[in-house]
C-alpha cells in the first residue's frame, strides 16, 4: 500500500482506494454539484428505465478526482444492475476485451476507465461491440483465418477519460451521451466535506469545511484526503476520538503540517513560484531550467504543478517560457513589477507592448498577455 506523494495530488494512490470507496455517493441524489451532468445523465437513465431498456453508452470526461468512477457506479445503481470494471491499460490485446464482453450479463454496465489508453486492436473490437453488440472472434492465422461473430448481450459502456481530445472520433461518436465534469466550487466542496465527515463519524466546527474546501483545488478527492489528514491530526492532538469536535485550529495546524497553504498550493507549487519570481524575476524561463531549479523532473512540473497554477492564473506559458502573473507575486507577498512600455524582460526584448495608461504604463497582466501572444495590445 502506498499513499500519495503529495496531499494535493488529484490522482488516487493505491493505498487509499478502500477509504475512497467508503465515501463514494451511491445514488444520483447523493452526488454533489455538477448540476448539468447530473440533470442530463439523470434524464438519460430515467428515460431508459421507463422504456425498460439499457441506456445509451456514456462517456465521462474531466480531470482526475472529480467523480467519473463514482458516476459510473451510480449508473449501475440507478439501473439496478451490476457494474463490471476494467481500464484501458488492462486491455492491451483484443482477446482481453473479448473475454470481458462475452461474460457480461444482459443490461450490465461495463466501466472502462482511462479509455484513451486502450490498444488499437481492442479499440476496433469495441467499435463493433458498442454498435452491433457483437464481437468477431478470429480463429486461425494468415489467409485461412476466419472471423466468427459472437453475439453479445445488450450492455451499457461507461467510458471515462481525462483526455477526451485524444479519443478517435469513431469512438467518441459511439457514445450516446457525453458528460463533461468540471472543477467544483468551494460551496459544493463544503457539501462534499460535510457529507464525508458524517460518514466518517466526525464532528466539524462550522468553519472547518470552508477552510478545507478552499485548499482542495476544486477536487473532491483532494478535499476528502485533506479531511482525513485533519481527522488524524485532531485524533492525535485533540479529544475527537471521545466525541469531541474538530476545530478550525486542528484544521489549520494539520494543513500546515502537510505543507498545504491557504490556496491549496503545496511545497512544490510554492517552490516553482518562488523560483520563477525571485530567481528569474518573473520569467520567461524554460520548463527544464525551472524544473532543475526546484530539483524536479520537467514532466512532474508540467503535469503535476502547472495545470493548477495555470488555472489559478499564477503562471502563463508563453512561446519564450513560463512567466509569473501578478497573483503569483502577491501570493508570495511580493509586489509585481510594473513594466514600462516597450520594456525588456531580462536580456530578451519584449514582443508585447503594454496597453498604455495615463502615465504610459499598463498593468503587468496586460504586459504578459501581450507578451504571450507575441503581439501588440496598445
Ligand atoms: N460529486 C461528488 N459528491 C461527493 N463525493 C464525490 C463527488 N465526486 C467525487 N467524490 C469523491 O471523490 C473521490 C474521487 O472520486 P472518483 O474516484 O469518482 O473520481 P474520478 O473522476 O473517477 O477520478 P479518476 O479519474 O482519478 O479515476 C471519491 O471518494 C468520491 O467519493
Amino acid at each position: 500500500m502506498s499513499g500519495p506523494e503529495r496531499e494535493v495530488d488529484p490522482v488516487a494512490a493505491t493505498g487509499e482506494l478502500a477509504e475512497e470507496a467508503a465515501l463514494r455517493p451511491r445514488a444520483m441524489a447523493e452526488f454533489v454539484g455538477q448540476p448539468v451532468v447530473r440533470r442530463q445523465l439523470g434524464l438519460v437513465l430515467e428515460a431508459a428505465r421507463r422504456r425498460g431498456s439499457s441506456p445509451d453508452h456514456v462517456l465521462l470526461a474531466g480531470p482526475p478526482g472529480l467523480g467519473k468512477t463514482t458516476l459510473a457506479y451510480i449508473v449501475g445503481a440507478e439501473m439496478g444492475v451490476p457494474v463490471r470494471v476494467t481500464s484501458g491499460p488492462a486491455l492491451q490485446h483484443a482477446g482481453d476485451l473479448a473475454a470481458i464482453l462475452s461474460s457480461l450479463d444482459e443490461h450490465e454496465v461495463l466501466f472502462l476507465d482511462e479509455i484513451h489508453r486502450m490498444s488499437r486492436a481492442a479499440e476496433e473490437m469495441l467499435y463493433v461491440a458498442m454498435e452491433d453488440f457483437r464481437v468477431d472472434v478470429v480463429v486461425g492465422k494468415g489467409p485461412g483465418a476466419t472471423a466468427i461473430p459472437l453475439p453479445l448481450p445488450r450492455f451499457t459502456l461507461v467510458g471515462a477519460t481525462t483526455r477526451a481530445g485524444m479519443l478517435p472520433s469513431p469512438l467518441r461518436d459511439r457514445f450516446g451521451f457525453t458528460g463533461h465534469l468540471d472543477f467544483y466550487d468551494d460551496a459544493d466542496l463544503e457539501r462534499v466535506l460535510r457529507r464525508s465527515a458524517r460518514l466518517l463519524g466526525i464532528r466539524l466546527e462550522p468553519d472547518v469545511s470552508h477552510e478545507v474546501a478552499r485548499r482542495s483545488r476544486g477536487t473532491p478527492r483532494i478535499a476528502n484526503r485533506l479531511l482525513r489528514r485533519v481527522r488524524d491530526y485532531a485524533e492525535v492532538h485533540g479529544d475527537v476520538a471521545d466525541g469531541g469536535v474538530v476545530t478550525l485550529d486542528h484544521a489549520r495546524e494539520a494543513l500546515a503540517l502537510f505543507g498545504v497553504d491557504e490556496l491549496g498550493l503545496d511545497r512544490l507549487d510554492q517552490a516553482v513560484l518562488d523560483a520563477l519570481c525571485r530567481r528569474f524575476g518573473g520569467g520567461p524561463v524554460g520548463l527544464s531550467t525551472l524544473a532543475t531549479t526546484v530539483g524536479e523532473e520537467p514532466e512532474t512540473v508540467e503535469t503535476v504543478c502547472e495545470p493548477f497554477l495555470l488555472r489559478r492564473g499564477f503562471l502563463a506559458r508563453t512561446p519564450r517560457g513560463r512567466v509569473a502573473l501578478p497573483p503569483a507575486w502577491q501570493h508570495l507577498g511580493l509586489t509585481p513589477p510594473v513594466r514600462e512600455v516597450g520594456a525588456e524582460v531580462g536580456a530578451v526584448p519584449a514582443t508585447g507592448v503594454l496597453r498604455a495608461g495615463d502615465d504610459g504604463t499598463g498593468t503587468d497582466d496586460d504586459f504578459w498577455r501581450a507578451y504571450g501572444e507575441g503581439g501588440r495590445l496598445a
